[in-house]
């Protein structure tokens, strides 16, 4: 029997005039950009690693921007939409942590010295998916000082409100309340408040009533319970490789990454369920 040619059922198999798939996806710079400081055969693991999870936080990025477009606009379905989709991105993440665990400290420390001061605490793409959440700090801004365009990008989302403020927003619109100014901080993380905790009380007292914020309510649950479990899940990897070493970043490695555990991105959605 003669092999099988896929170009006589009709594939196309010529793309000296066309666009291809190594075109269309830029696979070139992308599959050149493993640049190994060193010799080490885990190097390109940790490398890939990242470089596959700033392609994910770009893709979650491009989503919150969008669904507070159109949260702000009132318009819930395509919120929903994308808010499951970043907290199925954070899964996916989260999954590649087993992966990365794989690599024993043995294998770590092989290569570490050549990361330099470089860490992911210098993830520009990482804060501003925190300062579009709403857990803003201005402190955090200054690595980036050396890139004017990343540090200008970060300053202007701290201007903006963030997408937990466009949810109180409509929250407030919905019982035609006005919550305090201190609910509405742009430039440091969103503090409870206890008008905000009882409006939502209210929504999930009565879920029927308040079907379309209740929804958006257990959707941003959704979403922050995956980034908890990214952030454990991160510290515990951190743990088994590297122990209570200091941070090439600089930080105290482990104890900075479990004061990070304690961070609420909506505070009165979790404190609000004792209440009920
Ligand atoms: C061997 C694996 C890893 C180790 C040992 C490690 C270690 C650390 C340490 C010690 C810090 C604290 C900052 C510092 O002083 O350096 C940190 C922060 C951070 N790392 Fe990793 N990390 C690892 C993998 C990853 C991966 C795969 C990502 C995914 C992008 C990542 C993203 C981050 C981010 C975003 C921060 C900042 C967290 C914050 O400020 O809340 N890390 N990491
Ligand atoms: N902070 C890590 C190094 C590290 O993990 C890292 C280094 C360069 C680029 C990304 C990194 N990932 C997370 O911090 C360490 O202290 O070993």
């Amino acid at each position: 029997m003669a092999a099988y040619d896929p170009e006589r059922e009709g594939a196309k198999m010529s793309f000296a005039k066309d666009m291809s798939y190594i075109d269309y996806l830029s696979l070139d710079p992308i599959l050149g950009s493993q640049n190994l400081q060193s010799n080490a055969h885990d190097e390109m693991l940790f490398i890939i690693q990242h470089q596959t999870s700033e392609l994910w936080m770009r893709l979650a990025l491009h989503e919150l921007a969008t669904a507070r477009e159109h949260l702000a606009r009132g318009d819930f379905p395509p919120v929903f939409k994308m808010l499951t989709r970043v907290a199925r991105i954070f899964e996916q993440l989260n999954n590649a942590w087993d992966v990365l665990r794989t690599m024993t400290p043995s294998e770590y420390t092989e290569f570490r010295d050549d990361l330099g001061a470089s860490s992911g605490f210098q993830s520009h793409q990482y804060r501003l998916i925190e300062f579009i959440l709403g857990n803003r700090n201005r402190a955090m801004m200054k690595v980036h000082e050396h890139r004017a365009e990343l540090h200008h990008m970060l300053g202007q989302e701290m201007e903006r409100p963030s997408l937990y403020h466009i949810a109180l927003d409509n929250l407030a619109r919905e019982f035609d309340i006005t919550f305090p100014a201190n609910a509405y901080c742009l430039d440091g993380p969103h503090v409870a408040c206890t008008e905000v905790m009882d409006a939502w009380t209210r929504v999930y007292q009565n879920p029927k009533e308040h079907w379309s914020l209740y929804e958006l309510a257990e959707k941003l649950v959704d979403l922050e319970d995956y980034f908890r479990r990214w952030r454990f899940n991160h510290v515990t990897t951190v743990e088994r490789i590297i122990g209570f070493k200091r941070g090439t970043g600089g930080t105290s490695g482990v104890k900075y990454l479990r004061k990070m555990l304690e961070v609420e991105l909506f505070p009165e959605l979790w404190n609000m369920r004792g209440q009920l």
